[in-house]
């Protein structure tokens, strides 16, 4: 499968020849603005799954949502830099970022497959998102090179007939739109994102219109 869509890879590629196995969890996210939720089911999910790293992936365009909803790219992804810092098994991955236009993930997840071969990806949604896999692109073939992780979100019910792992996280009911709507009003964010985000999103003066 992956040998015969290397040629569809249109950006560099920089293959890995060490062929060391690890088991890299991705959360991939538009975070307008990251929140605890973020952080708390990828290290549930990292417990459970026993993986490596999850390496947090904010997108460039959002597939399907309206792109003046969401900030310029590289201040959702200063803001995922400030939310995971100080914890180890937790990185930023920019590839979306850098490549820039409409993120799909399937076009991500060729060139990271491409680029380690031997690495196993589980890529961690939420279940609003695991209701939303018909809309994705090339979704079959996203199948072939990723496991999908499904977690559970509150008032979200999930259907699917896709082959989707799920584990069960605390229930968490906080979400990017709730903060934003909160931020819009005047009101506290405070322990609904880490200290960090909250300062950043105060200092550059975020999502007050
Ligand atoms: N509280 C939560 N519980 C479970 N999954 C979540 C939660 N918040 C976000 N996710 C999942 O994390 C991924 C990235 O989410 P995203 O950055 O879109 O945040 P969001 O809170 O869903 O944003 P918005 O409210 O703007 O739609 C998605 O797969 C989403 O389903
Ligand atoms: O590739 C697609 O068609 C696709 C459609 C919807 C969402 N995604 C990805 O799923 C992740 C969560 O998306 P979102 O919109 O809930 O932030 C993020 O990495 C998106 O780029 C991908």
């Amino acid at each position: 499968m992956v040998s015969s869509l290397k040629a569809q890879v249109q950006t560099k590629v920089e293959f890995d020849f060490t062929g060391e196995k690890k088991r890299i969890g991705i959360l991939g996210g538009t975070f307008n603005p990251p929140h605890l939720g973020h952080l708390l089911i990828a290290e549930q999910v990292a417990n459970v799954l026993d993986l490596d790293m999850v390496m947090f992936m904010p997108n460039a365009m959002p597939p399907h949502i309206d792109p003046k909803v969401a900030l310029d790219p590289r201040h959702r992804a200063s803001m995922v830099q400030a939310a995971i810092a100080g914890n180890s098994r937790f990185a930023l991955e920019l590839l979306e970022v850098q490549r820039g236009g409409k993120s799909y993930t399937f076009n991500t997840m060729l060139q990271l497959k491409l680029e380690h071969p031997n690495y196993e990806y589980y890529f961690i949604i939420g279940a609003d998102e695991v209701n939303y896999l018909t809309k994705w692109y090339r979704i079959d073939d996203l199948l072939k090179l990723v496991h999908f992780v499904g977690v559970n979100r509150p008032g979200q019910v999930v259907r699917t007939n896709y082959p989707v792992n799920f584990v069960t996280v605390t229930d968490i009911g906080i979400s990017s739109t709730d903060i934003r709507q909160r931020l819009q009003r005047g009101q506290s964010i405070r322990y609904l994102v880490p200290d960090m985000v909250a300062a950043y999103i105060f200092e550059n003066g975020l999502y007050l219109k």
